[in-house]
Parts: C-alpha cells; structure tokens; sequence
C-alpha cells in the first residue's frame, strides 16, 4: 500500500493552527483528511472547537475529514489509524497532526523516521507553520520554541496579516527568511489559505530541487541585512514612522540563536570523506541541527546526490542526471541553534576531490 502522505501544522501559542484546520474540516475539497490533535495529554480544547459536542474519539466530519484526538503516544495513534484504515474501519488518504503551540516539532517529525510501523505507513510530506504576523516579533525574541517552528518549517503561512501594516510584514518576512531561507511564504487569512499551500507539498521528500532565493545567496556572499535596514529607517527616532521604525530598528539587530547557512562549491565531493564528515558532525552537534539539505555532485558520478536531515537522522538518494552542459556542483543549507557555522564550511571543504 502506498505510504499515508502526513502533514505537521505548527505554530505558536494561537498562531491560528486550529482556525486553518476548522476551515479544511469544513470546506469542500474532496479530500478525506485525518486530523490528529497532538496535544499529549492535555485537556483538549482544540477538539471540542473542531468538533464541538462531540465525547467520541474518533469524529467523521460531513465533507469526509476525521478528527482524532491523541491524548497520548502520537506512534500508538498513528499505527491504530493505519491499522483502522487497512482493516476497512474508516477511510482516508492523508493526515494532519496539529502540535500542541509550545511543541518542539522536531521529535514529531521524527516519529516518521525511527518508528519502522508508522515509517512503513506514512510518509511525511511537510512540516507547516502558522506564524503571527501580529505577535511573532516579540514571541521569535522571546522563545526558543517559536524559532524552532519556523526552523523545522518547509512552508510557512503568515496569520493575523490584516493587524499590522505592509511595512510590519515585510520586516517579519525578511527575519523568517534569515532564519529558514528555504520556506516558501505566504498567508493564511483567518485560516483561509489555498489548500495547496497546506497539503501536498512534498517537502520531506528527496528531490533535487533545493529551492533557495538567490538574494539569500547574495546575503551570504557579504552584504549586510543589518545596514539595509539601518539606512531604510534612518536614525531620526522623532519621525512619524518611528513606532515601527523602531520596531524593525530593534529587531535587526537582534541575532536570531536559530539561523542557516549555505555551503556551495563547484569541485566535486568525495564520498567516503563527506559520509566521515557528516557522520561526526551529526554526532556532535546533531540536537541543534533542526534541518539540512542539499544538492551534491560526487566525483565520477552521472548523478546528483540528494540529502537531508532532521537531527541525527540523514537520508540521501541518487537524483537526476546532470545535464549535458550543466554546471556540476553542490549546494546545501543548514538551519539550526548555533552551529558553528565556519567549522562546517571548512569541513566540507575538506572533503572535496
Ligand atoms: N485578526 C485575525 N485573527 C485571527 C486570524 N487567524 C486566527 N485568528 C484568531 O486568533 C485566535 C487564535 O487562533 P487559533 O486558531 O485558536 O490559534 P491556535 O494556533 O490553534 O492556538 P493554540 O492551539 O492555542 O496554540 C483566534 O481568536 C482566531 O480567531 C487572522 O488571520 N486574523
């Protein structure tokens, strides 16, 4: 049977996770989702919101969707939803976990990897994440868990646009992007949010495109967002724009303890030496690395090699055929709590023919 494609939906403390998902219960698209509170053994609020007065376990909403409160271990339920499904109990063809708002989403995307039932089954296809547009300064500044959502992301969608100006969102738009330059951005206004953007997005999956904004690159070769910034607001603090001068002021020049970099060569890797390579460094520091991924172009080899990781765990597969004409190279990012970036770069420099 073909793996269930599953979809983590994270985000802080009232981001707007469950008014996104109470939209996908009850909209119609033909799509018959499972969604599973993830809330571990909390009282569960989010459900009776979802399905209001409802005392079962296990709801089926009018548009085919099911809701499923876990009050527990996330490996049991997923494997008594799977076996529920194959024995012809109830019927779906993906899932949502809904984490709880202060979840670290790292250990929930790993379930997919380290439990060989729910690995067999499912298949994980994004992490999603809500982010505040009103409130996400301040909670970046303030909790660690924040910049993890927004790390372990592959995309993100911006709530609660309509409470701040242009000028806000795009300050916040930048800061997202400094810290996971590989998210794709876009809004979910009071949940409503193409359902494209949620599902499907094969983020987790191993291809070769490793989309990543060339203006990012362009930042990593030198330029300094900082002074961007600095000239754009001035320092004249008695301007009418001040407030969110002040704002942005302030922010830039905060280092986010989550943050990524990329390494780009055009010399071709040696294989055994990067496996050495990237083996100890996942040893020592993979806790902090909350996602990495790349393109790499091994020596003598037709093809491209695709990685990633989350933590210590790293998956790679052969890609496409370099094409005739091609430029051969690598490229990979990494998004983590303070990797010693400069280690990291000259190690992988190392390994290369
Ligand atoms: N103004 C505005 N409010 C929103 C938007 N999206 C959600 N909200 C409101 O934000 C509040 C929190 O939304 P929820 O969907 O409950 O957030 P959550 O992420 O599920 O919250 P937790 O489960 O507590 O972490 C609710 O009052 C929503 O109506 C939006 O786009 N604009």
């Amino acid at each position: 049977m073909e793996p269930i494609p599953s979809t983590i939906l994270t985000g802080f403390l009232g981001a707007g996770k469950t008014t996104l998902l109470n939209r996908i219960l009850h909209e119609e698209h033909g799509l018959r989702i499972a969604v599973i509170e993830n809330e571990f053994g909390e009282e569960n609020i989010d459900n009776e919101i979802l399905v209001r007065d409802s005392g079962e376990q296990i709801v089926e909403m009018n548009n085919g969707c099911i809701c499923c409160t876990v009050r527990g271990d996330l490996i049991v339920a997923l494997n008594s939803l799977a076996q529920k499904r194959a024995a012809g109990e109830i019927s779906f063809d993906r899932v949502v976990i809904e984490t709880t708002g202060l979840a670290n989403p790292g250990p929930v995307a790993q379930t997919f990897f380290v439990d060989e039932e729910v690995g067999a089954s499912y298949m994980l296809d994004a992490v999603v994440t809500v982010v505040d547009a009103r409130h996400a300064m301040e909670q970046l500044d303030q909790h660690e868990e924040a910049q993890r959502q927004v790390g372990f992301a592959d995309k993100i969608l911006l709530s609660k646009t309509d409470l701040v100006d242009a000028a806000a969102v795009d300050a916040l738009k930048a800061r997202l992007h400094r810290i996971n330059p590989r998210a794709p951005i876009s809004t979910s206004d009071f949940g409503r949010a193409p359902i494209s953007d949620v599902l499907d997005l094969r983020g987790f999956n191993l291809n070769d495109k490793l989309e990543l904004d060339p203006d990012f690159l362009r930042a990593e070769d030198g330029h300094d967002h900082e002074h961007v910034h600095d000239e754009h607001c001035g320092h004249d603090h008695g301007h009418v724009h001040d407030a969110s001068c002040a704002h942005d002021h302030h922010h830039s020049h905060h280092s986010d303890d989550i943050a990524a970099f990329v390494f780009r060569n055009e010399r071709p890797f040696d294989p055994e030496r990067l496996d050495q390579f990237l083996g100890s460094m996942v040893q020592v520091f993979g806790p902090q690395m909350l996602r990495y991924k790349g393109v790499l172009s091994m020596v003598g080899a037709e093809r491209k090699v695709v990685f990633q990781g989350v933590h210590q765990i790293m998956g790679s597969d052969l890609g496409a055929k370099w094409g005739e004409g091609e430029t051969r190279g690598s490229k990979m990012v990494f998004i983590g709590k303070n990797l010693p970036k400069e280690v990291f770069i000259r190690g992988l420099e190392q390994c290369l023919v």
